[in-house]
């Protein structure tokens, strides 16, 4: 690997790429070269975090079950059976190189606390400054559905973002996203680069291999978190670690090529000459790299409090707001009551909620203007309902998260009204807002709202 600045790199391997499908034993020769890889880019100076799946299926293996248990318990028991055997080899492996690794248990639960996210972010820290390779997977044996995330590629995603990282690789057992599963598609077409994710058309419905958890549509919710906090998401088979190398350098030197090309000038007809070391470094010039997928960072992306807020806590309920609203918080205001149409769940003060546009909801504008210059609403009536609107609401968008200056029974009581009147429903005003804006957190892609999803 070619001398870069210091980079940090997650590796995030799935339970299929660590054990065998059928037999569920590790497979040593992948989870060797992947040692080898995180060691060589230790050694060149970058940081490096694995995430690693698999203490369920290590769990079965050691305990002779051929299929994993319906029951909760057991399940867990046997994550607490596999997470032993399985860090223990992570650690031996990585003997063998001389190189300390630390094992991080984690569930959403120890992330939703502001400072033992800051925490855990120190731990990290402390860890790259000490040459340790920090192993990541989520406590199975602990989290229950609530505080689960979910699925391996969401905790990588959230870990990358947490630890600033400039690079997640998603290794698994098919060389890149497609336009369809290749499993059952020859045809299918491979996906090489993704700069807008929103856009993105494949067909990832189908689930993945035996073991895994998600398919590739949870790789693609963690490229959507991952790329949204700057960091490049790639996709590649994990059979092949040493391509995670060869992928690095060619990013790297292609960045390097585009900005020393525009540091010559921005004068179109002024040409670098040829014999310079950024045409050299031309893209096109450079070889190839392995089949894979690379989601690009977003260029703005949401920075640390801002994704905590809205990938570390899980959302306890709700709240529906109207346009105006919605343009105001968009516009860097905080959430006032008299934007929001609807409240749903149950969550008291300085809990997370969700928050959901209704669009068509009409504004009545008929009294004074906010103090952030948006008309008020004293009255919201659904274009559903109202011929004189004529039209119907669009699909509910969630558009961002926020800790609540109210309880939802509170919530439910003064949504519509002007601030000045919280004091008379509740015989209190703890804030005007609901939400003040540094605990409000907008998504850079608003999502259609799916039932059960949290992420
Ligand atoms: N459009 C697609 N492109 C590529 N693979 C797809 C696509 N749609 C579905 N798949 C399936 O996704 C599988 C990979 O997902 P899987 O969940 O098995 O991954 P994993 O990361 O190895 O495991 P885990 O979920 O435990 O982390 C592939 O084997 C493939 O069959």
């Amino acid at each position: 690997m070619k001398a870069h600045r210091q980079l940090t790199v997650v590796i995030k391997l799935g339970s299929s790429s660590i054990v065998d499908e059928i037999t569920h034993q590790p497979i040593l020769s992948v989870l060797t070269l992947i040692v080898e890889t995180a060691v060589k880019l230790h050694q060149n100076g970058h940081r490096v975090v694995i995430v690693s799946s698999g203490a369920i299926a290590v769990g079965l293996r050691r305990m002779n079950i051929e299929k994993k248990p319906k029951v909760l318990a057991r399940v867990q028991a046997l994550a607490a059976v596999g997470q032993c055997r399985l860090i223990s080899l992570w650690d031996s492996l990585f003997a063998h190189l001389l190189q300390p690794v630390a094992q991080i248990l984690l569930t959403r639960n120890d992330i939703a606390d502001r400072t033992q996210y800051l925490n855990a972010q120190n731990t990290f820290a402390e860890l790259f400054s000490m040459g340790v390779i920090p192993i990541v997977n989520e406590n199975d044996t602990l989290a229950v559905s609530e505080i689960k995330f979910g699925d391996n590629d969401t905790l990588s995603a959230i870990t990358a973002a947490m630890v600033q990282a400039d690079y997640l690789f998603l290794m698994t057992d098919v060389d890149c996203l497609y336009d369809k599963n290749p499993r059952t598609n020859p045809d299918a077409q491979p996906i090489e680069v993704v700069d807008d994710i929103s856009s993105l058309v494949a067909d990832v419905s189908s689930s993945g291999s035996n073991l895994g958890t998600g398919g590739m549509s949870t790789k693609i919710v963690a490229a959507r978190l991952a790329t949204s906090a700057g960091v490049t998401t790639v996709i590649t088979r994990s059979s092949k670690p040493g391509n995670i190398v060869e992928i690095v350098d060619h990013v790297q030197a292609s960045k390097q090529a585009v900005s020393l090309a525009s540091s010559f000038s921005t004068d179109p007809t002024d040409t670098p000459p040829l014999s310079s070391s950024a045409s050299s470094l031309q893209p096109e010039a450079a070889p190839k790299p392995p089949l894979h997928t690379r989601f690009l960072p977003d260029p703005h992306p949401i920075r640390d409090r801002s994704f905590w807020l809205l990938h570390g806590l899980a959302a306890h309920g709700t709240i529906f707001i109207d346009d105006g609203a919605h343009r105001a918080l968009v516009s860097k205001a905080g959430l006032l009551p008299v934007g929001i149409v609807k409240v749903e769940g149950t969550f008291s003060q300085q809990e997370a909620v969700r928050i959901v546009v209704l669009h068509g909801v009409r504004q009545n504008t008929t009294t004074a203007a906010r103090p952030n210059g948006f008309p008020a609403s004293t009255r919201t009536v659904t274009a559903e309902h109202d011929s004189e609107a004529g039209g119907i609401i669009a699909e509910p968008v969630e558009v961002g998260r926020a800790l609540v200056n109210y309880s939802s029974v509170e919530i439910a009581r003064i949504k519509g009204l002007q601030s000045t009147e919280i004091q008379s429903v509740l015989g209190y005003a703890d804030s005007e807002y609901v939400a003040l804006r540094e605990n409000i957190s907008l998504e850079k892609v608003s999502r259609p709202v799916t039932p059960g999803r949290d992420t």
